[in-house]
């Protein structure tokens, strides 16, 4: 696990105009180092400013949209094309807009779906997904995605991993159900930490001063992932913490890269 470098932006637009431009950056250079990429997908505020960003970039079509397989770390278990479900704000934002190969957008499941309603039996569809797509080796049958974006929610939580919930001892299964998630909607699914940990980069992102408290627990060293899961995200290769100022405001001195507080 790579330890974690922190970015700040002055504010939450500079933020997500700047991470769209690293994605870009990133899709390119390992479509132009394997002809194909991956990337993990994140709900919430930021994380959909991003896509919004993304879509507008200048650079946008320097990446090869039909070679990119979308998957995402989280869903909000709620019907198809619901307007509070991760997928469908991807969609608009960004997704509906390239020429992403359809058979390469892995959504998460929604209820309605071939699972019978249950969020469980998607959770282990989404998995055999991942497992299909992953190498031999790949631990936990897991690609190794190039980037994985995730938002910090104000409690640390990211993805659906809320902390002292059951999902985060798990230690076998990639992807699983969770129940009585204290954000609404309370069922979802979730990439587990030890899939989000396959990631070759893991990009954490959070703007504005309701984050600030998330933000120095999960870079504190004492930190663990069951009471801050936002601890225990982090890349195979690369971590990156990329803020706005208010969301840096409580860190300490010397976290930062210099110049940019
Ligand atoms: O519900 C969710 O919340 C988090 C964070 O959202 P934010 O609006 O506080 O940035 C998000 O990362 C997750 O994907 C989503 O399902």
């Amino acid at each position: 696990m790579s330890a974690p470098a922190v970015i700040v932006h002055p504010d939450a637009g500079l933020l997500a105009k700047a991470a769209a431009a690293r994605i870009v950056t990133r899709l390119v250079d390992a479509q132009a180092a394997r002809g194909s990429a991956s990337i993990v997908l994140t709900g919430g505020g930021i994380g959909i400013a991003v896509l919004a960003e993304l879509a507008k970039a200048p650079a946008r079509d320097a990446v090869d949209w039909g070679a990119l397989d979308v998957w995402w770390g989280d869903e909000r278990y709620l019907p198809e094309g619901d307007p509070e479900r991760n997928e469908t704000q991807a969609r608009e934002a960004l997704l509906d807009g390239v020429g992403l190969d359809p058979a390469r957008v892995h959504a998460m499941p929604a209820p309605g779906g071939p699972d019978g309603g249950s969020p469980e039996a998607g959770a282990e569809r989404y998995a055999e997904a991942l497992r299909a797509a992953a190498r031999p080796g790949d631990p936990l049958g897991v690609p190794a995605f190039d980037v994985c974006l995730l938002g910090v929610g104000p409690d640390t939580h990211v993805a659906s991993l809320f902390p002292e919930q059951p999902a985060l001892y798990e230690e076998e299964r990639s992807v699983v159900a969770v129940h009585g998630a204290p954000k609404p909607p309370p069922t979802r699914v979730s990439l587990t930490l030890p899939a989000i940990r396959s990631a070759a980069e893991v990009w954490l992102l959070a703007s504005g001063e309701a984050k600030a408290e998330a933000v120095r627990l999960a870079l504190a060293p004492e930190a663990g992932p069951v009471q801050v899961p936002a601890a225990g995200a982090r890349g195979r290769s690369r971590t990156l913490f990329l803020l706005d100022r208010a969301a840096a405001s409580r860190l300490p001195e010397g976290l930062t890269a210099p110049g940019l507080l």
